[in-house]
């Protein structure tokens, strides 16, 4: 699976709150065929609260998706996740996530400390873990310059793919988000993801060909954020838009 190469690929989150529905997730996510599944462990906070379980449920998650691509993703309560957690524990927790390899890529968020920013992506790369560096948003649409400069400090840090995800107001704000992406994409060598979210940042989210974005989050079962679609819908919004 290459990322930035033909249709945007498909991630779908596993929003289970026990392993039980973890495994009865992934097993669902699995038979829909996406190209990654990412686990959001800020929704297990009995994993989250105990390293063992954490790690003992990742291998079962392995063991029920073969060989499918796996994101761990920690969302902090500040950018739209589930529990709240410190600046350390969240740094560390992002590290056992790496040097345990519970997943092929993990989600770094980017306003964290720099300097054990920059260490866990050089960790992560040692431990053949992609970094999909992240910010969201779910006030506003930040102004064009602004987010050109977040996904490209992410590049500067050393991610492999940038990421962005915020809040339209209005169609003008969609037009922001989509023209940032666009431009970085001419200018970045790294692929990229962003979306608008909510119902008018839905065209965002199957567009992604056209304006440089590599890939669209797309749910099975519950959404992870607002303004997902269902797998399918995606999939096939995304072909009718497919350039040939
Ligand atoms: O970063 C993202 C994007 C997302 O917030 C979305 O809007 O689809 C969904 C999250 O699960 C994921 O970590």
């Amino acid at each position: 699976m290459v990322l930035g190469e033909g249709l945007p690929k498909i991630a779908v989150p596993n929003v289970g709150t026990s392993e039980e529905e973890i495994l009865a997730s992934s097993k669902k996510i699995a038979a829909a065929k996406p190209d990654i599944m990412e686990w959001r462990i800020d929704y297990y906070e009995a994993g989250i609260k105990d390293n063992e379980k954490l790690i003992a449920t990742a291998k079962k998650i392995r063991e029920t998706v073969g060989e499918l691509p796996v994101l761990v993703t920690f969302r902090t309560k500040n950018e739209g996740g589930v529990l709240e957690l410190g600046e350390d524990e969240y740094l560390d927790l992002v590290q056992t996530v790496i040097v345990n390899r519970l997943g092929d890529a993990v989600d770094v968020e980017l306003f964290h400390d720099e300097k054990r920013v920059k260490e866990i992506v050089a960790q992560a790369h040692n431990y053949n873990v992609v970094v999909i560096m992240s910010n969201h948003d779910f006030e506003k649409v930040p102004a064009k310059d602004v987010i050109e400069f977040r996904l490209k400090k992410m590049a500067e840090l050393g991610a492999d793919v940038p990421k962005l995800a915020c809040m339209p107001h209005s169609a003008d704000d969609v037009l922001t988000l989509l023209s940032a992406t666009n431009d970085v994409h001419k200018e970045l060598a790294n692929p990229i993801i962003t979306m608008a979210m909510a119902d008018l940042g839905k065209v965002s989210r199957v567009a992604g060909q056209v304006f440089g974005s590599c890939l669209s989050f797309g749910a099975v079962g519950k959404v992870s954020a607002p303004g997902q679609l269902s797998i399918e819908d995606l999939r096939n919004a995304e072909q009718y838009l497919e350039l040939h």
